[in-house]
């Protein structure tokens, strides 16, 4: 687990970290988004022990990484792989030949540096471009050979500044599928630093937005997604108000956000069976965070049990967001 206490950075007397605290829990992926400058990398770096915080705590599984020095930091450094922000592997060696340098550099034997890199090649779905230099690889096999080597030293985290960018969406896909086995298979705690909402739609659990060196949104993605206010969640979830809605036609208007299999096929058609009102889609859709089902849909609802049909599709476990029409206490 990663714990960042009121981190605090500056450079020249210019304040980039301004009080950052942070938990990324054993085993999850934390995203951290936000807009150009606002700490993000210096973030990433900090937590990697590359760059020296003013302030502040960072503890991995337990212990503070500040408080250490000399051996002690070199061998916590160990427990953290970094993927760098770019192109970062060395052209003139091998893509197995890359992997094996953190190994090499650890002074692990060739006969288990060999056996290590294979693994790792075959975690990243690259063993048969073992051989192979950067310049003959995608940029996204490129990349997954970097993530191979910041796992050669087996680190309980894993930090990853812009593993996507410049990808095209289906490179990124299998740069995401790799972080994702790394958590799924070694049980790494991952930080992600990205720009790309499709990075947190499909590996993230959590999500930390920074602006100006602060954190002003964090927590689990499921829960954001039922946050009005979340700016997490007005980037992934479907817009719902494209087309223009005539609400007359209707006793109750209402935005509702569904999670899950189960409340995204059944809620609606179960609310309008047992209060017997009609449930019309008027805008919205559904998406997918990860493997988990998400729908926001904008509802317009008829009939005289329309405010008991929303409660209830609330109590269920929808999250009626905003009703628009009607009374604006109504299950929200
Ligand atoms: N080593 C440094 N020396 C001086 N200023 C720096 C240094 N590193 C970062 N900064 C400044 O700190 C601020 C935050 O930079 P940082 O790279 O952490 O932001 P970011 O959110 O990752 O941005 P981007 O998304 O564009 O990469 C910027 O104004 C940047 O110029």
């Amino acid at each position: 687990m990663i714990t960042v206490e009121n981190l605090t950075k500056s450079f020249q007397g210019i304040p980039v970290l301004n009080g950052v605290s942070l938990d990324v829990q054993s085993g999850s992926v934390l995203g951290v988004v936000g807009p150009s400058g606002a700490g993000k990398s210096t973030l990433a770096r900090c937590v990697a022990l590359l760059e020296r915080p003013d302030s502040g705590a960072i503890r991995v599984d337990g212990t503070d990484l500040t408080a250490l020095g000399g051996t002690a930091l070199r061998n916590a450094r160990r427990q953290i792989g970094v993927v760098p922000q770019g192109d970062s592997l060395l052209r003139q060696r091998t893509a197995a030949g890359n992997i094996a340098l953190p190994l090499e550099s650890a002074g692990v034997p060739g006969p288990q540096r060999r056996s290590r890199v294979g693994e790792l090649l075959d975690l990243v779905g690259l063993t048969d471009k073992a051989g192979s230099y950067p310049d003959q690889l995608s940029g996204g096999q490129r990349q997954r050979i970097a993530v191979a080597r910041a796992l050669a030293a087996g680190p309980s985290v894993l930090l990853a500044d812009e593993p996507t960018s410049a990808l095209d969406p289906e490179t990124t896909g299998s740069v995401l599928t790799v972080l994702d086995r790394a958590r799924a298979e070694l049980g790494v705690t991952v930080l992600v630093v990205t720009h790309d909402m499709a990075v947190v739609r499909k590996i993230c659990d959590d999500v930390a937005v920074l602006e100006e060196g602060r954190v002003v949104e964090n927590g689990k993605l499921l829960d954001l997604i039922g946050d009005s206010n979340s700016r997490t969640a007005s980037a992934l979830l479907p817009a719902v108000d494209l087309n223009p809605v005539n609400e007359s036609n209707f006793d109750r208007v209402a935005d509702v956000v569904l999670v899950g299999f189960a409340a995204v096929g059944a809620l609606l058609p179960e609310a309008s069976h047992r209060f017997g009102v009609e449930v019309n889609l008027l805008g919205g859709g559904l998406t997918r965070l990860a493997e988990t089902p998400v729908a926001r849909f904008r509802l317009g609802i008829t009939g005289e049990r329309a405010d008991s049909a929303l409660e209830w599709i609330s109590e269920a476990g929808g999250v009626v967001r905003r009703t628009l029409k009607g009374p604006q206490g109504v299950a929200a």
